[in-house]
């Protein structure tokens, strides 16, 4: 669940107050999520997400953001803006956090994709490949390949262990492998990183809204797709790879955008890194995450099962033979 600032229906009042969006209806807390805290918020006018940030949003980020949600939008791409209240403010002070009114996007994110859902969501991630050209502003990626073995070194190796021996210098061969052998040539520019299926709302197979843009920054673009090959085309814990699932969304993907041989013959590598990646901060989380604290936690081994499927992967399985 991910409420950990409680929102009186008197503070939401007070909020409403500075915006022209109409009178507060209800306001309910959203139980998916893991990072900050959401509210469905609806008015006599509309329905809303109310976002407050918690720890690991840095405020420094926001306008980042908002502004890269703003040029996503304008070239029509199905992501939601930023509401500005009466003054032109669309950041806003409450209960001790910042915190955003956000529109809704209607739709709903499935659990087991269909083919032709996962073609849908690689095309829309080609659609918003090409709809960043023109966005100018930069921002490094904090949980990119050099920061993997830092994070390594701060998770505790008896802890990773106990999950699974040999974890601990499995991961550390893996780190130093990935910064050998990453790359440095690829097309980069401003990209989502957690496209994982419940930050896409589908209306039917139709893909209408691409949500949770907290981990955008500058980084490889077939890096992007990697990650979204990684979190849509196993099972949930890592153990089948659903290859007609993989490849559609390869294909769906490459309907809009060409990838060159290059990214082609680095994806297997640039997918190795997406699932270390998700394994880390799993691993991280799982070790420090308190007991009794209201989040679920996720399985780390579900991504270590993905880098091991990676290894041996074969470009031309992945990408199957129409690409
Ligand atoms: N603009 C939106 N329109 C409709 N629903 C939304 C919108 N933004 C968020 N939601 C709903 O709120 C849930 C949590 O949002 P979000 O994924 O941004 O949270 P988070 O805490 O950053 O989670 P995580 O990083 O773990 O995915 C989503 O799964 C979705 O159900
Ligand atoms: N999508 C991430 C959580 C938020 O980044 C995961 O499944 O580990």
């Amino acid at each position: 669940m991910a409420v950990y600032t409680q929102v009186s229906a008197e503070a939401a009042e007070r909020l409403l107050a500075l915006y022209d969006v109409g009178r507060l209806v209800s306001l309910k807390g959203i139980a998916e999520g893991v990072e900050n805290s959401n509210y469905l918020l609806e008015t006599d006018r509309a329905r809303f997400i109310l976002t407050l940030y918690e720890s690991r949003v840095d405020p420094a980020d926001l306008p980042y953001f908002h502004n890269l949600l703003a040029h996503l939008h304008n070239a029509g791409c199905p992501v939601p803006r930023f509401i500005d209240d009466r003054q032109g403010n669309w950041l806003q002070d409450l209960l001790g956090k910042k915190a955003c009114l956000i529109e809704f996007l209607p739709g709903i994110s499935v659990s087991e994709p269909t083919p032709i859902q996962a073609a849908a969501v690689g095309k829309s991630m080609a659609q918003m490949h090409k709809a960043v050209a023109g966005f100018s502003e930069a921002k490094p990626n904090p949980l990119g390949q050099e920061s993997w073995k830092p994070l390594f070194e701060r998770c505790d190796r008896a802890a990773a262990e106990s999950l699974l021996p040999g974890l601990a210098d499995d991961i550390a061969r893996e780190c130093d492998w990935l910064e050998a052998n990453w790359p440095s040539e690829l097309p980069k520019h401003a990209v989502h990183t957690d496209l994982f299926p419940d930050n896409v709302l589908f209306r039917g197979d139709a893909v209408g809204g691409l949500i949770d843009f907290y981990f955008a920054c500058t980084d490889f673009r077939a890096f992007d797709l990697a990650v979204t090959h990684a979190a849509w085309s196993f099972s949930n814990d890592g153990k089948s790879y659903l290859a007609d699932i993989g490849r559609a969304l390869l294909q769906g993907y490459g309907e809009v955008i060409q990838l060159s041989d290059a990214e082609k013959q680095a994806f297997a590598l640039l997918a190795r890194g997406a699932s270390s990646r998700f394994l880390l901060t799993r691993l991280y989380d799982w070790i420090n995450t308190p007991a009794g604290a209201l989040v679920t936690r996720k399985d780390p081994l579900a991504f270590h099962r993905r880098l091991e499927f990676y290894r041996s992967a074969d470009v031309v399985a992945l990408f199957g033979v129409e690409q």
